[in-house]
C-alpha cells in the first residue's frame, strides 16, 4: 500500500507541494530509493508500539500471516499520539490516509480537511464496504451481476471472514468522516463502481489513475535473471508471482510446481516458502529440480516483478490480482491467468475474466484447492496458438492496454486529480500535504 501512495507523493511534489510522509521505520528504508523528490517530501517515521501477540519487529501486513493481523490493527490505532504529533509540527492542508479510521477526528481537531485515498479496487468497495450489504453479498444497487462471489470462493472468504465485521467498521466510518474519497483507479476500468460509492456516500469520488511509475531503466533488470530469460523465445516464458501477502499450504505449493511443470513451458516462479519449511529445496516436489532444469526455476526472494513482465521472453503471468499486480498485467503485453486467494482478489479477478474479458481464471474444487491439471490447462488455454479463448483475451487485453497507456491518459488523471484538490482547498493555505 505505501507504494502507490509514495508515487502520489512524488506527483504532488512535483507539481510544488510538500509532503510529510508518516510510515514505520522499516518501510521508511525501502521506500527511500522510491523518493524522487527528497527536498519536497519528508518520509517521517512512526514506531510501532509493542503488543502482545505481535511478534518483534512485524509493521506491516506483509511481516506476518494473517490470522497475526488482529495485533497489528492494535498497533496501529496506538500510533495516533505519534501522528497528532506530526500533524501539530507539520500544519498540513489535507491528510490522505487509507486505514487509520480515526485521522478524520484527528485532521477536525486540527482545523484540516483529510481524504480517504483507497489503493484497493473500486469494486471491492462497492461490494464489501458499502452499508446494506453483507460479507459476500452485495449491497443493494451495486451495479453488476457478473463481479459476485461463487461457491469455491469460499476459502477466500474464510481466511478473512474473522477480519470482515473489524474492517467493514473502519472502512464504512473513515469513507463516511473523511471529506473526500479518492481511489487509486480509472473511469475506463471501474467507473461504475467509482459512481456508485459516490452516490451511497454521498461525495464526490476523485480518481488518480492507477499510480505506476514509469519503467526505471536507471535499475535494469539484474543480470541474472535477464540472462536466464534471454535464453528462451518471445513471449514463451510463464512468470508466476502471488504478491507480498500469501504463503502457500505445503501440498498446494507443490501442487503449483507440478502444474507449472506439466505446462511443458518454460518457466519462472517467485513465491515465499510455503508454511512452515524453512528451505525452498525442503518444499520442492521430489525430483521437480532435476526434470524442469534448464527451463523452470522457482525463487523464494524478491525480484523486480514490472522488469521481469517487461522482458521479451516472458508471455505469460499467472497471478493473484492483487490490486498493484493486476495494473501490472494490464499494463504488460503478457496473457493472464489468474489466482485469487483473499476477497478482494477474488472480485478484481471476476473484473479482469468476467467484465473485460482479458484474463482467464484458474478452476478451483469446492474446497479452493487446484489442481495442477486445472493450472496447466488455464496456462495452455491462453499460451496455446490455436486457442480461441487465448486469441479472444489477448485481443481485448491489446486493445484495452491501447487506451490505458494512450499518451495523457495517465499524467491526465494525476493532473487533474492535483488541479481538483487544489480548487476543493483554495480556500486556505494549500502548500503542505500529509
Ligand atoms: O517478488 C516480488 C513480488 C511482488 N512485487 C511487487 O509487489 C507488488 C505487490 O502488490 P499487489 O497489490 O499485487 O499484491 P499484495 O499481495 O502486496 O497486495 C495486497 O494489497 C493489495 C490488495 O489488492 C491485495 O489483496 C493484498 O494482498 C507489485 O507491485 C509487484 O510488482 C515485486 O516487485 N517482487
Amino acid at each position: 500500500h505505501f507504494t502507490p501512495y509514495l508515487h502520489l507523493a512524488n506527483k504532488l511534489a512535483e507539481k510544488g507541494h510538500r509532503v510529510t510522509f508518516l510510515l514505520p521505520t522499516k518501510a521508511k528504508k525501502q521506500l527511500e530509493p522510491l523518493n524522487l523528490f527528497p527536498d519536497s517530501i519528508v518520509l517521517h517515521p512512526i514506531t510501532i508500539p509493542h503488543v502482545d501477540g505481535l511478534p518483534a519487529g512485524a509493521e506491516t501486513p506483509s511481516d506476518i500471516p494473517i490470522t497475526l493481523w488482529k495485533f497489528l490493527i492494535v498497533a496501529i490505532d496506538r500510533t495516533r499520539d505519534q501522528v497528532e504529533v506530526a500533524v501539530r509540527a507539520s500544519r498540513p492542508d489535507l491528510i490522505l490516509f487509507d486505514y487509520a479510521y480515526w485521522v478524520p477526528e484527528v485532521a477536525k481537531e486540527h482545523g484540516v480537511k483529510s481524504m480517504m485515498y483507497n489503493v484497493i479496487s473500486a469494486t471491492c468497495i462497492a461490494h464489501d464496504l458499502v452499508p446494506g450489504g453483507g460479507f459476500g453479498v452485495p449491497p443493494p444497487g451495486y451495479p453488476s451481476y457478473k463481479l459476485l462471489f461463487r461457491a469455491h470462493d469460499a476459502h477466500a472468504m474464510s481466511s478473512f471472514s474473522v477480519y470482515y465485521k473489524r474492517f467493514y467498521d473502519r472502512f464504512t466510518t473513515s469513507l463516511t468522516n473523511c471529506d473526500f474519497i479518492s481511489v487509486r483507479t480509472c473511469e475506463e476500468i471501474e467507473g461504475m463502481f467509482c459512481d456508485y460509492i459516490g452516490s451511497q456516500y454521498k461525495k464526490n469520488v476523485l480518481l488518480t489513475g492507477p499510480m505506476l511509475p514509469e519503467l526505471d531503466r536507471s535499475q535494469p533488470l539484474e543480470d541474472k535473471w535477464n540472462h536466464w530469460l534471454s535464453w528462451f523465445g518471445p513471449g514463451s516464458v510463464v512468470y508466476c508471482a502471488l504478491g507480498s501477502q500469501i504463503t502457500l499450504e505445503n501440498d498446494q505449493f507443490q501442487e503449483l510446481c507440478l502444474g507449472m511443470e506439466l505446462t511443458g513451458l518454460p518457466f519462472f516462479v517467485a513465491l515465499t516458502p510455503p508454511r512452515g519449511a524453512k528451505t525452498i529445496q525442503e518444499a520442492l516436489p521430489e525430483g521437480f529440480e532435476e526434470r524442469v532444469k534448464g527451463r523452470g526455476v522457482v525463487w523464494v526472494e524478491w525480484v523486480q516483478q514490472p522488469l521481469i513482465l517487461a522482458h521479451p521472453s516472458v508471455g505469460c503471468f499467472v497471478s493473484h490480482c492483487g490490486f498493484g499486480s493486476m495494473w501490472e498485467s494490464l499494463m504488460s503485453d503478457c496473457q493472464i491467468v489468474l489466482i485469487p486467494y483473499l476477497a478482494d482478489q477474488v472480485l478484481n479477478t471476476r473484473l479482469l475474466t468476467d467484465e473485460l474479458e482479458v484474463a482467464v481464471e484458474v478452476q478451483r474444487e469446492e474446497t479452493g484447492w487446484f489442481s495442477k491439471e486445472n493450472l496447466s490447462v488455464a496456462v495452455n488455454s491462453v499460451m496455446d496458438k490455436d486457442s480461441e479463448i487465448g486469441s479472444q483475451v489477448r485481443k481485448n487485453h491489446s486493445k484495452l492496454k491501447e487506451l490505458v497507456v494512450s499518451p495523457g491518459l495517465l499524467t491526465g488523471y494525476t493532473d487533474k486529480f492535483v488541479e481538483t484538490l487544489e480548487n476543493l482547498l483554495k480556500v486556505q493555505n494549500f502548500n503542505e500535504l500529509l
